[in-house]
């Protein structure tokens, strides 16, 4: 028989703080990060760093997270995709939110700097106020280039696994950064134009509402063939061999496809079915730096 907490289950409550910390992205945050951390080193990764590095900076993506969550809290509760969300609906307080999100980044910050470095905590804490702070406080209203500036802290997990294991900046881990930032934009404008009602009755500045669909179809055009030009780069520079070239490729030009489809607009749901692709193109394309990268060892 489930416990009950005034009229509401126990275990609705841990349930609603864990949408808090949008899990999904995160998890998919995560493995950019492993990729950052495998792909830095030749020797392997230190368990420690590996477990609590990673831990480290799922706490602070899920801190921001619950700050998006608090600060976003009216609008959310407007449109369709987010009015279920905890604070929307009020089963937590805006109090109960951000005293969650400060134990996550403080947790988080403490396994940063005691297993990984302090470049590593001062990057996930840069990454932390991107999004928390610069990103959902400001630019989300400000601008129809919101999630493009904004996009930086989502693209930085890479980064933030490559100084875990090394505890120093270079190239390569900026080079997956660009990838990331290069596709954020194609990532959530498809999304953007299927919500686009939504986010014009919320009265948030998206470019489909502020620039219409066509010139959102464009753009997600002209930033997807940035992306697949940028997606090669780790093999041009010898970062990654040719198991890597062809997944790229090949992942790549479907999503131009997909881009292409929508551009043109003669398939029904193309927006929605883009922005579901573009979640399995990241996924895919890391894992197959990842394959590739213990491939070439092996070789
Ligand atoms: C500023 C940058 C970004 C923006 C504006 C953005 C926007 C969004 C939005 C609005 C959704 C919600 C879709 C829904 O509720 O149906 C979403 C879903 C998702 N995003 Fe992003 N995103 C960004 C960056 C990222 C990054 C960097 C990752 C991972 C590396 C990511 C991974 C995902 C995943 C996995 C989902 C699906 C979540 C689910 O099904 O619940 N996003 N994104
Ligand atoms: C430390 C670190 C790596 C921080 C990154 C934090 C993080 C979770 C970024 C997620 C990006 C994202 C889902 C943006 C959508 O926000 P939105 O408010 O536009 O979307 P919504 O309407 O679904 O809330």
């Amino acid at each position: 028989m489930a416990i009950l907490i005034g009229e509401r289950p126990a275990q609705a409550l841990w349930r609603d703080y864990l949408e808090l910390t949008k899990p999904k992205v995160v998890v998919l945050m995560l493995i950019t990060s492993l990729v950052g951390m495998f792909l830095a080193t030749r020797a392997g990764v230190p368990w420690t760093v590996l477990v609590f590095g990673n831990l480290g900076i799922a706490l602070c993506a899920g801190g921001a997270a619950a700050v998006n969550h608090v600060v976003d809290r009216r609008i959310d509760a407007v449109m369709a995709r987010t009015h279920k969300r905890p604070l929307a609906e009020g089963r937590v307080s805006p109090t109960g939110a951000l005293t969650f999100a400060l134990v996550l980044a403080l947790l988080g910050q403490a396994l940063l700097l005691t297993f990984t470095n302090p470049l590593t905590a001062w990057l996930t804490l840069a990454s932390l106020l991107g999004y928390a702070v610069i990103y959902t406080g400001f630019l989300k209203r400000a601008t129809p280039q919101n999630i493009v500036i904004g996009g930086l802290a989502g693209a930085a997990p890479p980064l933030l696994g490559w100084t875990a294991a090394t505890g120093h900046v270079s190239a390569e881990p900026l080079l997956l950064v660009l990838i990331i930032f290069a596709w954020t934009p194609p990532h959530f404008w498809a999304l953007a134009i299927h919500r686009k009602e939504e986010y014009a009755k919320a009265d948030i500045p998206m470019l489909p509402v502020t620039h219409g669909e066509h010139y959102t179809k464009v753009h997600i055009l002209l930033y997807t063939f940035a992306l697949l030009a940028v997606s090669l780069l780790p093999y041009v520079i010898h970062m990654s061999g040719l198991l890597y070239l062809i997944c790229a490729l090949g992942l790549g030009a479907r999503f131009l496809q997909w881009a292409v489809v929508l551009y043109r607009g003669t398939r029904p749901h193309a927006a929605i079915n883009t922005f579901k692709y573009s979640i399995w193109y990241l996924f895919l394309l890391f894992i197959a730096l990842l394959v590739d990268h213990y491939l070439l060892l092996n070789l």
